[in-house]
């Protein structure tokens, strides 16, 4: 699938000279090196393509924006894979419920999507698949399960067998109830007569009248589960095993777990590290498309506001933080980029040096990505501007993403 065009990403200064980039790992609780080596390979789930693109999307993949900045100014090679969920339940449900052909609806929200991200100036997936591409891969993996014992039949569906999985559950290191109660929340199916685990997922989906369906060979008409799309995606994009699978905090169970186990199963590993971005509520409640309380980036964008302060507004919570959007939100960030724009204009020579700015700047996203203290080391810079504003812009550009 076509992603977008990439927003031009200077070099800048000392390039290489940052610390270690580390990032809060969902498994260990602990700050963890991203990725070790010289290439840093990302998976980061993509949109379910309706009711896109809300601030709680952008929030989330700004996150993996500002990772893959601070490796490509560490020197790395960065290999970002994502998806698009074009059939899956709740899209069906929505187009079905809006009298609109799915086909139809996935398309103008997956190119919604593309022009928020490229407003936002958020890095492209090299690889963008979507989950309808990825079924001759899904089939091909469901076999395989099926053949190696850990997949079995329920009806005209088939599932996991998690038991064949000796680390299923190490990934988010839940407890059973807890498990049981984010399985049934969050799409999956603990009371499916025939199954042999409550927490067991879906892996094929045999055709339902009124639903679309693919040839899935051996496993008869039907249509992927999502778990294993992810899994096949992230595999087909970067190898297994790869550095970082990343989303919302919602994704960390099931949807993690399960893509990681079915990953595993399939051999050559997973994500060495599990990121989850902080969800934003809105009106008291997690912004989300079942309740319908969403502030979309494209109303903010044909209301005028600059995508440069929309960032900055997400820039301004750390990415792990749980925080409720308001309106107001926008006003402090036009001002900061108000100031920090009069200031690259008026620089003196008595003021802070542009190179400790940029040090700073890069030391705040190495240690898990800490936009906030970024933006104060430019306030700083702001309030007494030094010379070489234009090493300031650069920074700002390259490692917060934003163009002044
Ligand atoms: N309120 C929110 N705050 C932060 N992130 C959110 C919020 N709502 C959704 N997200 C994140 O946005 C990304 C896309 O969400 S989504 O459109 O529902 N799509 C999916 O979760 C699947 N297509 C992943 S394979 C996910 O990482 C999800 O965790
Ligand atoms: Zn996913």
């Amino acid at each position: 699938m076509r992603a977008w065009t990439a927003p031009d990403v200077p070099t800048l200064p000392r390039a290489g000279a940052a610390a270690p980039v580390l990032v809060h790992d969902s498994t260990t609780r602990a700050l963890v090196e991203a990725a070790p080596g010289a290439a840093a390979t990302l998976y980061a789930c993509g949109i379910t393509p309706y009711d896109a693109t809300h601030l709680g999307h952008a929030n989330t993949y700004l996150a993996f924006d500002l990772l893959q900045r601070a490796w490509l100014d560490a020197g790395k090679t960065v290999v970002y894979t994502s998806n698009v969920t074009d059939v899956d339940d709740p899209l069906l449900e929505r187009a079905t419920a809006t009298g609109v052909d799915w086909r139809d609806l996935a398309l103008e929200q997956t190119e919604l999507y593309r022009t928020d991200m490229t407003a936002l100036r958020m890095l492209p997936p090299a690889t963008w698949t979507g989950a309808v591409e990825s079924i001759p891969a899904v089939v091909e993996a469901v076999t395989a399960l099926l053949d190696a014992g850990a997949a079995y039949r329920v009806d005209r569906d088939v599932y996991a067998d998690l038991s064949a999985d000796a680390a299923f559950g190490t990934v988010a290191g839940f407890d059973a109830a807890t498990m049981r109660g984010l399985f049934a929340e969050r799409g999956g199916d603990p009371d499916r007569p025939g199954k042999r685990h409550p927490l067991d997922p879906a892996l094929w989906r045999g055709e339902q009248p009124g639903e679309p369906s693919w040839d899935g060979g051996g496993l008869g008409p039907g249509r992927p589960g999502w778990h294993i799309e992810c899994a096949v995606i992230a595999r087909d994009g970067l190898g297994l095993p790869f550095d970082v699978q990343g989303g919302g905090a919602d994704l960390l169970f099931p949807h993690h777990e399960m893509s990681t186990s079915h990953a595993r199963l399939l051999g050559g590993g997973s994500a060495r590290v599990h990121v989850h971005a902080g969800l934003l509520a809105y009106e008291g409640h997690k912004m989300s498309k079942s309740r319908g309380n969403l502030v979309f980036v494209s109303r903010l964008l044909a209301a005028g506001t600059d995508p440069m302060t929309i960032r900055l507004a997400l820039l301004a919570h750390h990415y792990r933080e749980e925080w409720e959007w308001t309106d107001a939100e926008l006003g402090t960030a036009q001002r900061r980029l108000d100031r920090w724009t009069a200031a690259i204009l008026t620089p003196s020579d008595d003021g802070e040096p542009a190179s400790e700015v940029l040090d700073e700047v890069r030391a705040a996203l190495a240690a898990d990505l800490d936009a906030p203290r970024a933006l104060a080391a430019v306030d700083r810079w702001a309030a007494h501007p030094g010379g070489d504003a234009d090493v300031v812009v650069a920074a700002v550009d390259a490692l917060l993403g934003v163009e002044l």
